[in-house]
């Protein structure tokens, strides 16, 4: 029987002969189609439920990869994520999109995530608050070695990974009412805790892995440069993600088990 499941829409069957045990996670549905069909041969679409889009492939070695769709936030991926540790999926690479909060951290740019504060409500219903949401030492290594390799500009370092885009994010331009008093001024602290950057999925994924098993990193494109202004920056999207995906398909081409 091919139990298909119900949200990714797709079973352990349908990846037929060469079944990925690898899967680039990202954000945006078209970002998994894009990843698919630019760097895999072989494609196949395995669903595209609830615009969880999913694609199997073949990298250029003949590795197998899942190139598949968490959606936005902790709530979505955490289900994703489940359904695909259930297929057989070892290693998670998110591959997203992300706000640097410092300086440094420019625009076009990467972040590697060594580890995540973890600002989620769906992680707690999966591990205590105070459990640690840190990416895989060695997929985190495998990512700057494949930044290196090309020659991509990257930081590793500590992500706020947080529910909301606007709230949570402490942007305060779109709404004209106050934040809640916790979220005013928070960027500033997160800024003198040596945090890098925002985004909302990677301390859901981080912890899950350490609690199912799995390995797991992430990956993400500079968009927007919150020292300067809130808005992204739509000029430098392309290059910004189009980097994350590059250092992704590398370090997955290239990834070797370094123990059993
Ligand atoms: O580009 P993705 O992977 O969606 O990641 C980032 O972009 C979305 C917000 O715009 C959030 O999901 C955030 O984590
Ligand atoms: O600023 C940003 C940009 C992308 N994704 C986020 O979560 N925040």
């Amino acid at each position: 029987m091919n139990a298909k499941l119900y949200h990714i829409g797709f079973g352990r069957d349908d990846f037929g002969e060469t079944p990925p045990s690898i899967a680039l996670l990202s954000g945006d549905p078209e970002r998994a189609k894009l990843i698919a069909h630019s760097y895999l041969h072989s494609v196949r679409l395995l669903s595209e439920n609830r615009g969880l889009n999913s694609y199997a492939g073949l990298l250029p070695n003949g590795r197998s990869l899942l190139c598949a769709t968490s959606g936005m936030g902790a709530s979505s991926t955490s289900i994703v994520v489940h359904e695909l540790v259930q297929v057989g999926i070892r290693l998670i690479i998110r591959v997203g999109s992300c706000g640097s909060i410092r300086e440094h951290v420019a625009v076009g740019s990467t972040v590697i995530t060594s580890a995540a504060l973890c600002r989620q409500g769906a992680a707690n219903d999966i591990a205590p608050i105070e459990y640690p949401a840190a990416a895989d030492p060695f997929v985190t290594v495998a990512l700057a070695h494949a930044a290196n390799t090309l020659n991509v500009k990257y930081h590793v370092g500590i992500t706020a990974s947080v529910d909301t885009f606007y709230e949570g994010q402490e942007r305060t331009q779109s709404v004209q009412r106050p934040l809640l008093r916790y979220l005013r001024g928070i960027t500033e602290e997160y800024r003198s805790l040596n945090i890098l950057n925002y985004e909302m999925e990677s301390g859901t994924l981080l912890k899950m892995a350490s609690v199912y098993g799995f390995r797991a990193g992430c990956v993400c494109g500079v968009v927007a440069q919150r020292t300067v202004k809130e808005d992204i920056v739509l000029a430098e999207k392309n290059t910004a993600i189009d980097n994350a995906i590059q250092i992704a398909i590398k370090a997955a081409e290239q990834w070797e088990e370094p123990y059993q």
